[in-house]
């Protein structure tokens, strides 16, 4: 390897293994700009946090995350210590498109072609952006914390997600997969009540078909969901999608959610906020950066410019 202080963290099994096999074509790509290297590769899900976490400690301060958005979630927790605090404040992440939607690579305009991001991993340049702390019910019902950078879903958008990563056959249609999801959650869908206090004013119940508080504008392979929303500028936006019909949802919502004019419909409702409080009396799913964590009751924070990304220079 070139700089010492870089490490390849791979995760062969992102976009359902096709980052596997095209290993040996971003393998020369990354060669071809880093020199020799010898790439770490995740063997199980949440092995790309400890393979950072153990770079770190050698000495690493730029990691090539090569996967989707969880891959890079992954590996920005192993950087991070419980309170979300940069263990090294000089700590790099370079995302390396190999997943299934590769949002970060989406917001930080390295798609299609991603000859910004393989420069950007092979250069020194950085920038630096919002973390979200997320506070939630796991999945076994004991309260977790986790950090994530693009958004938090709950709702239909968070089930969508999650059918999505279960189907075995449907990731690998690739960002047209979740496309595809939505009409089918959605048929099945019920809105539901929720509570919500942004920056710790109480907002009243809301019936809720879903929410996402969004770092970034693009999310779910390609969508606007969040028109507007900058992920270097301290704040996080909340787009409520309310008591809508499911055939509004899937004639007056969904067409729009890639260009991002859905947030004109009158049930759609959209604010600013530091901090996000969510409670219902019913099961509602949260998703973060594409995965599952867990369940509502949640709390969604922004620490402002709180990690940094490799950015060509
Ligand atoms: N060796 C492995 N075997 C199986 N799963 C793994 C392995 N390494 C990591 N994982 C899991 O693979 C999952 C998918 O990775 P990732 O999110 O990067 O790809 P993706 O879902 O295809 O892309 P995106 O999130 O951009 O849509 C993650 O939840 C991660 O925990």
């Amino acid at each position: 390897m070139t700089d010492p202080r870089s490490t390849v963290i791979v995760n062969p099994a992102a976009n359902k293994g096709g980052a596997g096999r095209r290993w040996p074509a971003i393998c020369a790509r990354l060669a071809a700009r880093l020199g020799d290297f010898e790439p770490c590769f995740t063997t199980a899900p949440g092995h790309a946090t400890d393979l950072a976490r153990q770079a770190l400690l050698s000495g690493s301060r730029r990691f090539v995350a090569v996967g989707g958005d969880g891959t890079v979630n992954e590996v920005l927790n192993g950087l991070l210590d419980r309170s979300g605090r940069l263990i090294e404040p000089d700590a790099v992440i370079c995302p390396i498109p190999a997943g299934t939607a590769n949002e970060l690579n989406r917001a930080l305009g390295h798609l299609p072609d991603a000859d910004r991001a393989y420069d950007a991993a092979a250069g020194t340049g950085s920038k630096a952006i919002d973390l979200l702390r997320i506070r939630c019910s796991g999945l076994d019902g004991r309260p977790i914390e986790r950090f994530g950078y693009l958004m938090v879903s709950l709702g239909a958008a968070a089930a969508i997600s999650h059918r999505t990563s279960q189907s075995r056959w449907i990731k690998k249609l690739g960002p047209a997969a979740y496309l595809l999801m939505t009409p089918v959650v959605t048929l099945g869908y019920r809105n539901h009540s929720v509570l919500v206090a942004i920056d710790g004013v109480p907002q009243g119940p809301r019936r809720l078909f879903t929410a996402i508080v969004a770092n970034t504008e693009n999310g779910g392979g390609g969508m606007k969901l969040m028109p507007g929303a900058l992920f270097d500028d301290g704040v996080l936006d909340l787009v409520e999608m309310g008591d809508i019909s499911r055939a509004g949802m899937l004639t007056a919502i969904m067409p729009k959610l890639h260009r991002g004019t859905h947030i004109h419909h009158s049930k759609v409702r959209v604010t600013r906020g530091r901090s996000f409080r969510f409670e219902a009396d019913v099961d509602i799913l949260v998703d973060v950066d594409g995965e599952t964590v867990g369940r509502l009751p949640l709390e969604v924070t922004v620490l402002p410019l709180a990690f940094s990304v490799g950015a060509a220079t």
